[in-house]
């Protein structure tokens, strides 16, 4: 079944001080599988995280559909959804990393990670267990737990941020470079992560400059370029 539909997508952009609108991307078609997970590949201002963007509603479409399989709602356009959808959905199914930490001030790292159990309807207890699992495996440094993040360094920052979306165990995880500051290690430890998600049957849409790291990760490669699939499954390649 698919869990997400992308059909001939497309975003403009106003830009108010020029008067003038640009295309950031158009005629995107792709779909995922439950479980599947995409690379989406492209240079730089190609409109990769746009896509992302769009699917997670920070940006509103406005050409093409976004359907989207949701649990709750059944088949959902995402760029028709209304607010309320939106939010449940980001809530309880729809997860997004980026490289930026969008936190609530005065709320430290332990509470925010906790809070995204909570969200989910999970015990106080089970959700303080989990959150210093989670802060333990993307070895935050104990001493930072009780701490505000706003400080944390770029690597930290990311390491929270993953914690906080996996630990919810999205049907669909959107991943936008999440890899970008962090070290070998860290690296290794959000492998170990969207691997145990896939195989829980999350399904994922990921952009990542580093092509290494994807490699035997992901069940397809999106080219901007070309505007479909250049890998499929153990590396088999498909033209056109
Ligand atoms: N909020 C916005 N307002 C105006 N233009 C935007 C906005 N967001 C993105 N763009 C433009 O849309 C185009 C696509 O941007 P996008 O960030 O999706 O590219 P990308 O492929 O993810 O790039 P990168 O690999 O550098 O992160 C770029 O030209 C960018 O300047």
């Amino acid at each position: 079944m698919s869990m997400l539909e992308i059909k001939n997508f497309g975003k403009r952009f106003t830009i108010h001080h020029l008067g003038k609108t640009m295309q950031a991307v158009e005629h995107i078609d792709f779909s995922l599988e439950t479980g599947e997970f995409i690379g989406i590949v492209g240079k730089s201002g190609s409109g990769k995280s746009t896509i992302l963007k769009s699917i997670y509603r920070t940006y509103l479409p406005d050409a093409g559909r976004l359907l989207y399989y949701s649990e709750r709602f059944g088949s959902i356009d995402l760029a028709e959804a209304t607010e309320r959808e939106i939010l449940y959905l980001r809530q309880y199914e729809i997860g997004y990393v980026s490289q930026f930490l969008n936190v609530m001030p005065r709320t430290t790292s332990r509470q925010l990670v906790e809070k995204a159990l909570l969200e989910m309807g999970e015990a106080e207890e089970v959700a303080r267990r989990e959150a210093e699992q989670a802060l333990t495996h993307f070895e935050l440094d104990p001493k930072l737990w009780d701490t505000y993040p706003t400080t944390f360094s770029g690597g930290e920052k990311l390491r929270l941020n993953i914690a906080m979306a996996t630990v919810k165990k999205p049907r669909l995880l959107l991943l936008d470079e999440p890899t970008a500051s962090l070290d070998q290690q860290s690296k290794e430890k959000v492998r170990d992560i969207i691997k145990k998600l896939k195989a829980n049957g999350t399904t994922l849409v990921g952009i990542f400059h580093d092509i290494e790291f994807m490699d035997g990760l992901c069940d397809k490669v999106f080219d901007m370029k070309r505007r479909s699939f250049i890998m499929e499954k153990q590396g088999v390649a498909h033209e056109g």
